[in-house]
């Protein structure tokens, strides 16, 4: 067995590793453009739920097990057929340019050395192949925004992914169009209009057949009318069901009912999630949303979790709810930001690391036995 108290003391050792999420924010606001930072930064509205995300959690408690033999201790869980080290994944995150020359391109190398799935972006910097041939092993997803301007373009962009060797599909459902994100109106800081989110669009044969012309400004302009789609409904899961044959997550879920009708269009998994805070603000932490989305789906299909997540525990509370992976956002784009592909291995390595030890206390050396600790709201 690894000794911990000496993993402990190697840690202390690295000094230009931030230990505590806010430190790593606060050094991602010295590094980044500050139009940049306040983008990634921000929740919409007055950050209701952006705060809520994480005050949450303090409400939540374990009760742990004691005298369970923990030395070994095994994190690997099982999604759609495969068998991954740990139960984390890394949230789709667009536009990673805006951290890093690098981008997407350090992320994915990151995540293949943990064995991480990387959920890449519809609006990533880097296309989805350049992605996938930088981190061949890695397992990756392909996160869509669907197009109502052009559904060709989404079916597209799903083949696409299956082609690159991409594993699952995860539908957003929460950002029909952008919230109300008064920071950015403030600042008229526009990633999107600014080039940042155009990769997997220059790329792709649909698209470039839709313009008009190749000037900049024709790109961006579509790429700004094929994001927005507020007329979607579950027919296009019916749609997409039909052009793929890869695992269908749809992500964004919060109500119960709409988990049950995810259970009668025949998707593959739902991710609870409020976007961090960035979509309708004024909505339910997405912890507090867990429990009833699970309980609606009663074990039929797997419901990852997002939103909030900072540090091991919070990962732990997730699972010990019935998440069978939890998706991590800010923290490893401000990883990305600070210190490149290192950055964002330094934040996963340390949440596994953390999550292994919150494990070991909690008494659970397998993850699949995650339930034998009680979570009760306490405060
Ligand atoms: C800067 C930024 C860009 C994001 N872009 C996307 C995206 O392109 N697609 C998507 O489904 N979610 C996107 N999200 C949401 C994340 O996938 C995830 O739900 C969110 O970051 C979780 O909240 P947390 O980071 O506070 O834990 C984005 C989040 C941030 C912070
Ligand atoms: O900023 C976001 O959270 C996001 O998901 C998004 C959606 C569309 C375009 C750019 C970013």
């Amino acid at each position: 067995m690894q000794n911990r108290d000496k993993l402990i003391q190697d840690i202390s050792q690295q000094e230009e590793f931030p230990f505590r999420f806010e430190d790593w924010e606060q050094k991602a606001k010295e590094t980044m453009e500050e139009g940049a930072f306040a983008y990634v930064y921000h929740g919409a509205g007055s950050e209701e739920t952006y705060y809520r995300n994480q005050s949450a959690f303090k409400k939540w408690a374990l009760i742990p097990r004691m005298l369970r033999d923990v030395s070994q201790i095994d994190m690997s869980i099982h999604l759609f057929g495969k068998k991954y080290t740990t139960p984390f994944l890394l949230a789709p995150i667009g536009m990673q340019k805006l951290a890093n020359g690098e981008g997407e391109l350090a992320t994915a190398k990151a995540a293949e050395s943990l064995d991480i799935p990387f959920i890449v972006s519809t609006v990533s910097s880097y296309s989805m192949e350049a992605i996938a041939n930088v981190a061949p092993k890695g397992p990756k997803w392909f996160q869509l925004y669907w197009s109502s301007h052009n559904t060709e373009l989404s079916f597209s962009m799903v083949e696409r992914a299956e082609n690159a060797g991409y594993e699952a599909i995860v539908l957003t459902v929460d950002t029909v169009m952008a919230g109300w994100r008064i920071g950015d109106m403030k600042s008229k800081f526009s990633p999107l209009s600014l080039g940042y989110g155009k990769g997997n669009y220059m790329e792709d044969p649909i698209f470039l057949d839709n313009l008009e012309n190749h000037e900049e400004e024709t790109i961006l302009e579509s790429i700004l009318d094929n994001i927005q789609h507020p007329g979607l409904t579950w027919d296009a899961i019916a749609q997409l069901k039909k052009r793929t044959k890869l695992p269908i997550l749809i992500k964004g879920i919060l109500h119960p009912e709409d988990a049950k009708l995810a259970l009668e269009y025949s998707v593959d998994g739902l991710i609870v999630s409020n976007h961090g805070g960035r979509q309708l603000d004024g909505v339910i932490a997405s912890i507090d949303a867990l429990p009833e989305v699970i309980k609606a789906v009663d074990g039929k299909i797997p419901v990852l979790f997002d939103s909030g997540v900072r540090q091991g525990i919070d990962a732990v509370k997730a699972l010990a709810l019935g998440a069978k992976a939890v998706l991590i956002g800010r923290p490893y784009y401000y990883g990305l930001a600070v210190h490149g592909e290192k950055g964002v291995r330094n934040v996963m390595e340390r949440l596994i690391q953390e999550t292994e030890v919150t494990l070991a206390l909690s008494g659970i050396s397998q993850l699949s036995d995650v339930s034998n600790i009680a979570i009760k709201k306490d405060l």
